[in-house]
């Protein structure tokens, strides 16, 4: 016996997900006529696999188009899947309806980036925090609840309560509005938030306190986030794992400092040069060779090989013809979808 040393059994220190999805695709199909060249589809989700655990967050970064959001809303319910299947505590979630799927909302909150569409404007902050702890079974008397809308203030700061509850909407700046629209998240006691761009809407001055309220939380309620941002600088502070997407496909994932120190796909290594660097004055994703708005965007006609060969620096005919597999960068999980470093074919141009 260690004296001192309390050995946890492994069921307590392997944490299991809360929220899981495997193999999990979208596809779109677009409408068209005989005159559009017939019908279209879009892929914009494609097999990807992730696991969100209580006290930990993942962030899913990406150029606008990459599936990011799709992911969110496949996640949260709001959209069917067309592959692949998402588990809340390891059960099998199955499109809902009534009680069973205000239940599964309660639990994974999505939270909007813009705070000004995800309330209602015609409506006071008081009756939309109350309408959410009424719809999710809390039956306290009107003291009880008055009690807990002052606490769901004071857990995104804005005291006093009083100043904000019978302010609408448009009353408030859009950082005290995104805090409201956390407060609404919180009021329905969720294991799992999904945060889509929660700051890129925010001036730049408010977006770290926005971050470090939400960080906290985390901690504080153990609660399970998807943080979802084109930045990856604020992912590498925000979150424990990162997963690159890129149209619709994970291309790197692993623990956040070594995705971010390590990055090891042409594509993260592109996001990461084109990332907000003050020593890099004026120069943004636009102008950095191989990235530019949209570039990641879902393809209508899948490619045959990796989904970036046509913008990859070191591209080789294979890239063209074969989607690379998911190999190990080290043994910390840090994986990557690239035949650059892939054995078969480690070694190309680049090395
Ligand atoms: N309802 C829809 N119908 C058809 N195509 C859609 C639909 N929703 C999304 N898409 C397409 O799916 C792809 C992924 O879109 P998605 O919004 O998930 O990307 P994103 O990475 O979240 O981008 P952004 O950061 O701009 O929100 C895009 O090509 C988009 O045009």
């Amino acid at each position: 016996m260690n004296a001192g040393i309390e050995v946890l059994p492994l069921s307590e220190t392997v944490k299991k997900p809360v929220l899981e999805a495997s193999d999990l695709g979208k596809t779109f199909h677009l409408g068209g006529g005989r005159s559009a060249g017939g019908h279209r589809k879009v892929v914009a989700v494609d097999a990807v696999n992730l696991a969100l655990c209580a006290g930990s967050t993942v962030a899913l970064v990406g150029e606008s188009g990459s599936g990011k959001s799709t992911v969110a809303r496949l996640l949260a319910q709001l959209l069917p899947a067309s592959a692949g299947e998402v588990r809340l505590h390891g059960e099998p979630v199955h499109p809902r309806t009534g009680r069973q799927r205000r239940r599964y909302v309660g639990e994974v909150q999505l939270l909007l980036q813009d705070p000004f569409a995800s309330l209602n404007p015609v409506h006071t902050i008081r009756y939309q925090l109350t309408r959410v702890l009424r719809l999710h079974g809390n039956h306290a008397g009107r003291r009880g609840i008055e009690e807990q809308l002052d606490t769901l203030l004071s857990t995104v700061q804005l005291h006093p309560a009083s100043q904000f509850l019978d302010k609408y909407p448009h009353e408030l700046s859009g950082g005290q509005l995104q805090r409201i629209a956390i407060a609404r998240t919180l009021a329905a006691s969720p294991s799992v938030l999904l945060l889509d761009e929660p700051v890129s809407m925010l001036d730049v001055s408010i977006r770290l306190g926005i971050l470090n309220l939400l960080a906290n939380l985390k901690q504080q309620q153990d609660l399970a986030i998807l943080y979802i941002t084109h930045d990856i600088a604020s992912a590498r502070y925000f979150a424990d794992e990162i997963l690159v997407m890129y149209r619709g496909h994970v291309v790197e994932r692993g623990p956040s400092e070594s995705v971010t120190q390590h990055p090891t796909h042409p594509y993260t290594q592109l996001l990461i040069e084109s990332a907000p660097d003050p020593a890099r004055r004026g120069r943004d994703a636009a102008e950095v060779p191989g990235i530019g708005r949209g570039g990641g965007a879902a393809s209508a006609a899948a490619p045959t090989g990796c989904p970036f060969a046509r913008r990859c620096p070191f591209a080789m005919d294979v890239c063209f013809t074969q989607m690379p597999a998911v190999s190990a960068v080290d043994e910390e999980g840090h994986e990557v979808r690239c035949w650059l470093n892939s054995p078969e074919t480690a070694g190309g141009p680049r090395h």
